[in-house]
């Protein structure tokens, strides 16, 4: 990886007996959106905490942009945003007031104050809402708003920490693409969420916690390939008699019906190799009437479940994404 913005050697905090955060190392390329992933009490927040100076680590070392976050956070807070998971309104504080506010936190004043306020009023679409008390703002409205606040300072290292969470599908929308543009204005972006499908969509690489562990940190895709080592599950609608099609794979070796389906099954075939796969599938259209097969594309919930249990034994539980339901 050429030059990373931010490296993390060694972390590590504890909060009496629970290592919160226990030896993590990795690296974020400039210009990357990276998901953290992990179950309630992974270490997310806590290891975010700590890079956005928040928290001090109890060994190991963070640097971003090449400047140590514990020896210099000052330097470091100029440039980075932190946004987290939850947003405080301020009562009788309008939203106008409330962006002029942080931005004059931020130490600026007369026109360039003016200037950030109103760039980063537009790009969360708040324009409309500029008089409205920030206790009365709904849930994405809320998350904009806190997104804005984020933006003040011109960030190039953003840490959201689950930006997504209780937002419903339309807000959800409206934040990736929010995703998507600053990420075409070259800032690097770490985003945690539970949501694992939702920042697979988002992100260029993900990294997994697991009691405060790094248990991978790869590309997106990097999961889902592993099924190229693994079995390959199917849906199968056949015309006629169900029971034909769970005899058929009853007998033939490599299968294992995962699920009984009105017009068929969700088997798996136990070889991910094309050319055994497609002889499979031939052979299968010639013995039964087959309407349709599907590949599916394995979640990213179920490799990370499964990865998990490869590694570490049991995982953690991990709520599946919902429409617009977020578990805490
Ligand atoms: N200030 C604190 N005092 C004591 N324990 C803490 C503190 N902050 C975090 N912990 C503990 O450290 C562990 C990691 O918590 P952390 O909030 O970092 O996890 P998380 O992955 O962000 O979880 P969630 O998704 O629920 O927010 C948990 O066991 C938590 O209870």
């Amino acid at each position: 990886m050429s030059d990373p913005i931010v490296k993390v050697r060694g972390l590590e905090r504890a909060f009496g007996r629970v290592r919160a955060v226990d030896g993590i190392s990795f690296d974020l390329a400039r210009g990357q959106v990276v998901g953290l992933i992990g179950a309630n009490g992974a270490g997310k927040t806590t290891a975010m905490r700590i890079m956005a100076t928040l928290d001090m680590p109890d060994s190991g070392a963070v640097t971003i942009g090449g400047v140590d976050i514990v020896d210099y956070p000052t330097r470091v807070r100029r440039h980075i945003g932190w946004m987290p998971d939850h947003f405080t309104p301020y009562s009788d504080t309008t939203v106008g007031d409330y962006l002029d506010f942080f931005g004059r936190a931020h130490g600026f004043a007369g026109a360039e104050l003016a200037r950030r306020v109103d760039e980063v009023r537009d790009f969360t679409d708040l324009v409309s809402l500029n008089d409205r008390p920030t206790t009365g703002l709904s849930k994405g409205q809320s998350q904009r708003l806190c997104l804005a606040r984020t933006l003040l300072n011109n960030p190039e290292f953003l840490i959201l920490d689950e930006p997504a969470a209780g937002l419903d599908p339309k807000a959800r929308l409206e934040f990736k693409n929010l995703v998507r543009v600053l990420r075409e204005r070259g800032k690097t972006l770490l985003i945690s969420s539970h949501i694992l499908s939702e920042l697979g969509e988002m992100c260029d690489s993900l990294i997994f916690m697991d009691a405060g562990r790094l248990v991978h940190h790869g590309d997106t895709d990097s999961l889902q390939r592993r099924d190229a080592r693994t079995g390959i599950v199917f849906e199968i609608e056949i015309h006629g008699p169900v029971a034909a099609l769970l005899d058929w794979l009853a007998v033939r070796p490599g299968w294992r019906v995962v699920e009984q389906l009105r017009d068929g099954a969700r088997a798996e075939f136990a070889s991910g190799e094309p050319g055994a796969v497609a002889a499979e599938l031939r052979r299968m259209s010639a013995e039964l009437q087959i309407v349709e097969f599907r590949r599916q594309e394995r979640r990213l919930e179920e490799a990370f479940v499964e990865m998990l249990r490869a590694g570490n034994g049991a995982p953690p539980p991990l709520p599946v994404a919902g429409n617009g339901g977020d578990a805490q």
